[in-house]
């Protein structure tokens, strides 16, 4: 029990880190709680709750990763190294993709609703 809570504090001060550090890791949480507090308000299905939930779990995953490569590579590659570019461009570019994926659920799951109400 003591190792499995230890391990949570850890993964606690992780994501604590990457809030503190990281500017987008704040705007995607911000965006997700927003996300998440319209979802409910606008009674989305529990279908549509859970994709939600995926998908902004999924962009602040992809977040959290990004920084643990970051610092990764800062540790063993402080000077430019190709390769050092290579894996940072790729872990960069595993956020982009989560976030046009999610803005496009986003989208998919908002604007039918949101016209729903208006009318
Ligand atoms: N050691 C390095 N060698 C080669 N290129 C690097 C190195 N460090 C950074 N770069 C290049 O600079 C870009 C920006 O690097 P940086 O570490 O500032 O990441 P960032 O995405 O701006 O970080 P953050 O998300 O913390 O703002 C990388 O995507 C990469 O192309």
């Amino acid at each position: 029990m003591g190792r499995i809570f230890q391990s949570f504090c850890f993964a606690w001060q992780g994501l604590v880190y990457c809030l503190k550090t990281q500017p987008n890791m704040r705007l995607h949480g911000l965006t997700a709680i927003a996300v998440l507090v319209l979802g409910w308000y606008l009674n989305f299905s529990p279908l549509e709750k859970g994709i939600l939930v995926l998908t902004v779990t999924m962009v602040l995953a992809a977040e959290m990763v990004n920084t643990a490569i970051e610092a990764v590579i800062d540790l063993i590659s402080p000077g430019f190294h190709p390769l050092a570019k290579v894996a940072k461009d790729v872990a960069a570019g595993a956020v982009f993709i989560a976030a046009v994926a999610a803005a496009f659920i986003g989208w998919a799951l908002f604007v039918p609703k949101i016209l729903s109400f208006i009318k």
